[in-house]
């Protein structure tokens, strides 16, 4: 891998290793132990690609965003983005890319939005003219006009974050990373954020790498999807891929033309019924087709529906330990998991 490569970002057997002191229960002396936040994570995004980068609570996501940003450096494989080793390069990466933390903002609290923007410029050392225009240009798609001029600590949260979007592609970037960024905003703030972004994404080509727990920026915006847990990868595909990897349950809806028991068939029976109307939860391998034949052998059918697995119920099975196909994830030494490296 060198510096030639047209790739945005190239992970190679990436981790982070961290090492803290902890007591024992049970034990009075405290202990080293390495917390292995990140393990052996690989991937590529292209130029324009658009990635969701998932995982529960403290799988090492904002780990390697610090990584990738070149806030820490990895304990172990290698990394470029644009090219370049961001620990080492962390200074030129920042011209190259923009960064949001959802939960932190890069403003100036005192100072008016406008200003905070204008340092930003001089930070970036953009030339005024270019900073002009697309300073309007922001603010007219992240409408921030009505609050150019209030001081960025009077701001919602809504507002604040649209500031931060706009600090952060005001030298046009290649890349923009975001951590986050619609956590505590209102559906109507979000949806000017995402409508945002997907345009950056389609209209200007910015490559966008977004972690998120909220599953409407997954559907939203997301065409692929790379998951970690504990460290380690456990997908990365397309949306609908993820879908028929995960051995997630499929609902069949039955309208019959009476209400009766729970219908029965191949082993599976209706779990709830509603007058004539009956739900069958259908593992992954039942036929779907041989299962609604059976029941109109047996009676008479007025309607069908046939529900996938929302998005949410595949990210659930999947945080939970359950694996995609050929994806056998974690083995051994539990990554995440602290392990003794020496007692004090
Ligand atoms: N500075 C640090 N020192 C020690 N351990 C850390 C440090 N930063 C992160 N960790 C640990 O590394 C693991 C991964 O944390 P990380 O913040 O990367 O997770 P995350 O996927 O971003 O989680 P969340 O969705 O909750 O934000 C966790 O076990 C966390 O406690």
């Amino acid at each position: 891998m060198g510096e030639a490569s047209t790739s945005m970002i190239v992970a190679e057997g990436v981790g982070k290793s961290f090492t803290v002191r902890a007591r024992r229960a049970g034990r009075r002396r405290r202990v080293r132990t390495a917390v292995r936040a990140v393990d052996g994570v690989s991937f590529t995004v292209e130029p324009g690609e658009f990635v969701g980068y998932l995982g529960p609570n403290g799988a090492g996501k904002s780990t390697t965003i610090k990584m990738l940003t070149g806030i820490l450096t990895a304990s172990a494989g290698t990394l470029r983005v644009c090219g370049l080793d961001p620990s080492r390069r962390r200074t030129a990466l920042a011209r190259r890319i923009g960064v949001v933390f959802g939960q932190r903002t890069t403003l100036w609290w005192d100072l008016p939005l406008r200003d905070s923007l204008a340092l930003v410029r001089k930070l970036y050392g953009v030339d005024p003219d270019a900073h002009r225009s697309r300073l309007a240009e922001l603010t007219a798609l992240l409408e921030l006009e009505p609050f150019l001029d209030t001081p960025v600590r009077q701001l919602s949260l809504g507002q604040r974050m649209r500031g931060d979007l706009a600090a952060a592609l005001l030298h046009d970037p290649e890349l923009l990373v975001l951590d986050e960024p619609t956590i505590g905003l209102d559906v109507v703030s979000k949806a000017t954020v995402r409508e945002f972004l997907a345009r950056l994404n389609a209209e200007r080509g910015t490559t966008i790498l977004l972690t998120t727990h909220d599953l409407g920026d997954i559907e939203r915006l997301c065409r692929r999807v790379m998951i970690i847990d504990r460290g380690r990868p456990v997908f990365d595909g397309g949306l609908g891929e993820l879908r028929r990897a995960v051995d997630a349950d499929r609902m069949l809806v039955v309208e019959l033309d009476r209400a009766g028991p729970p219908v029965t068939v191949d082993g599976i029976t209706a779990e709830r019924t509603e007058g004539p109307r009956q739900w069958l939860r259908l593992p992954r391998t039942a036929n779907a087709a041989a299962v609604v034949a059976a029941i109109a052998r047996e009676h008479e059918v007025r309607d069908i529906a046939l529900r996938e697995a929302g998005i949410e119920e595949v990210l659930a099975g999947l945080y939970r330990g359950e694996r995609p196909y050929g994806f056998p994830g974690p083995s051994g030494t539990a990554p995440g998991a602290p392990e003794t490296l020496a007692a004090e």
